[in-house]
């Protein structure tokens, strides 16, 4: 929590003293009314006293109480401010950092997780200052302040005063033994629940094709149930506050007034009068000792769940992204589009064993290197490698001669455009996921993009939309069909201009047709550019200038379509289930 409010910045910090000093004016006003009170009550003894006398003490008790409102307006305000201001920042280092993570490092906090990280966790924080800061603070100063108003009046009132705050003690440490780890509990409820929400929702179609809607409601409300009751307990525990407080400042007045009737009963006549003022002020007095401890006490019970948040959020802030990136790429190079893998062997973090091992090949600008294998052989790692979205365990991967490792973050996305398996669009428009983040070439005008959407074979469906480039694109454009999808992510990268493509099984959505038609418009138009492809029909690679058939992450097989199909027996299988002899030699 500390290292989160370290994070203020000095106008926020002005704005803290500023705060701090206007709770401290409060307190002030507040302990000042008892005074008055007091005059007012001392003179209502004297039987000549008119309603004069007593308006001036009494308008100035109104003054006061209203200008404490005033103080007590003015730091909300500025508590606010600064909860939100903060909560803000935060906010947006969460995010950052979240957008520096591998693959690797969001699954390790899953996304559900980190979703009410940077939402809930945060809400928490924000409540916490723009709450909590008026009673971390206004608690002792009131708490301290009152007693030393009290301290030397009369020691019965002081013991019933002190007895009054070690009941109220006790109450607030017992609640707070109970409800502090239930808090950090809602939190982790909170993950699962909106874990479970997430999944339903993603997986919408399954569920109601499978008529799971009763099986996916019932985890629903298993975990609905079990944090209502965390929430419930924490309320109930909570709720007891109220009363409690009730009945220990009633009991506190009716003691001190108790004491008091026995105190002025025993008393001579200009005593009783003297006596009869102190325990009126008293007793405003000893409430507000109560009412200090109560907000000290109040700040245990709301900052568990504050502390339990803010260690979420730093958890976040604190993990070093495993892939670390050069600032400046250490380099100089006159080489285009090459692409090289050395021994490259990778293994999953924590995996025992490595999912693709020793991979050699080399690919000059231009040429076209295709990946072939059974499911879960290891295609999609080996030029996932590329990006960096993992490191190789061993070997080195060079594109234009130099280890990727040397390239910034920048660079080397430059020279990459990658196509992932599961094509991902953006909610916007066409044109906004066409025009999508930062590469080496710009984007000036819509003949660039629609360039790109004609290589990809997109622009015929584009230009049948009423609003072409504008058409609205739905959130991970689910407003479109799988092939368009996987054609406009081609487009996206096509318009990079990027010096090598990578294809994770980018075709498979494409009837035959596109996906020969498109595949002619790259080999023809984008000579210079690299090709690498994830493929798992034969008709995709077989005119690459390489194939690499992999079998549980090693190389069985390296060579053109027609040397593999010699004398290759794993792509000779995977080659006659799917198109005749005839079909594969004229390929
Ligand atoms: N993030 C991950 N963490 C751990 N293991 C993984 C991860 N991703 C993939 N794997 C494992 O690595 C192996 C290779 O997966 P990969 O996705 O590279 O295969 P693939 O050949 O591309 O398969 P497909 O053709 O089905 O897409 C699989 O056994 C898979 O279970």
């Amino acid at each position: 929590m500390f290292k989160l409010l370290k994070k203020t910045n000095t106008k926020e910090r002005i704005a803290l003293v500023f705060s701090v000093t206007f709770i401290v004016i409060q307190v002030w006003l507040e302990l000042k009314i008892p005074d008055y009170l007091s005059e007012i009550t001392t003179k209502l003894q004297i039987v000549e006293t008119t309603v004069a006398d007593i308006m001036g003490p009494g308008s100035i008790m109104v003054s006061l109480s209203l200008l404490s409102l005033v103080a007590s307006i003015i730091v909300g305000f500025i508590a606010a401010r600064v909860a939100a201001s903060l909560t803000k920042r935060i906010r947006g280092e969460v995010f950052r950092s979240i957008m520096d993570y591998t693959p690797g490092e969001i699954k390790q906090f899953s996304v559900p997780s980190l979703i009410t990280r940077t939402t809930n966790d945060i809400t928490q924080i924000q409540l916490v200052i723009a709450i909590g800061l008026q009673v971390i603070i206004k608690g002792p100063i009131t708490a301290i302040w009152a007693v030393t108003k009290i301290a030397d009046k009369n020691w019965q009132w002081t013991t019933s005063t002190g007895v009054a705050v070690i009941v109220l003690l006790i109450m607030l440490s017992s609640i707070l033994v109970f409800v502090r780890p239930k808090f950090i509990r809602i939190q982790t409820l909170t993950d699962k629940l909106n874990s479970i929400t997430r999944e339903t929702l993603q997986g919408t179609r399954v569920v109601r094709a499978y008529n799971a809607e009763g099986y996916q409601n019932n985890k629903f409300l298993g975990a609905n149930e079990e944090l209502t009751s965390v929430n419930l307990f924490t309320s109930r525990m909570l709720a007891i506050l109220n009363p409690g407080m009730t009945i220990i400042s009633g009991g506190l007045t009716l003691a001190v007034y108790w004491i008091g009737a026995h105190l002025i009963q025993s008393a001579g006549m200009p005593n009783k009068i003297s006596l009869f003022s102190d325990m009126v002020v008293f007793s405003s007095y000893a409430m507000q000792v109560v009412l200090g401890f109560m907000l000290m006490t109040i700040v245990f019970i709301i900052l568990p769940r504050a502390l339990a948040s803010a260690n979420r959020i730093n958890e976040v802030l604190d993990l070093k992204p495993s892939i670390d990136f050069v600032k400046e790429s250490q380099f100089s190079s006159n080489e285009k589009g090459s692409i090289e893998f050395r021994n490259v062997t990778f293994s999953y973090p924590n995996a025992a064993e490595p999912v693709i091992q020793d991979v050699n090949f080399t690919a000059k600008a231009g040429e076209t290197v295709a990946f072939i294998g059974s499911t879960g052989s290891g295609k999609s790692t080996a030029i996932s490698l590329i990006p960096r979205f993992y490191d190789v365990s061993k070997g080195e991967i060079l594109i234009d001669g130099n280890n990727i490792q040397s390239y910034s973050h920048e660079d080397l996305n430059n020279k990459i455009g990658y196509i992932p398996q599961n094509p991902f669009l953006f909610s916007g428009t066409i044109r906004s996921n066409m025009d999508f983040g930062k590469s080496g070439s710009i984007i000036e005008n819509d003949t660039q993009i629609y360039s790109a959407l004609a290589l990809a074979e997109a622009e015929e469906f584009v230009l049948q939309k009423e609003d072409q480039l504008d058409s609205h694109v739905a959130q991970a454009g689910t407003n479109f069909s799988g092939g368009q999808k996987q054609r406009l992510s081609i487009a996206r990268a096509i318009a990079r201009k990027a010096e090598i493509l990578i294809f994770d099984d980018s075709f498979s959505a494409l009837d035959y047709k596109t996906d020969k038609k498109l595949r002619n418009n790259l080999s023809e138009n984008m000579v210079d550019t690299t090709k690498l492809i994830v493929a798992q029909r034969i008709s995709t690679i077989m005119d690459a200038d390489q194939i690499l058939v992999l079998d549980e992450g090693k190389v069985v097989g390296q060579g053109t379509h027609k040397e593999l199909l010699e004398s290759n027996q794993v792509y000779q299988e995977i080659a006659y289930s799917q198109l005749s002899k005839e079909e594969l030699n004229n390929g």
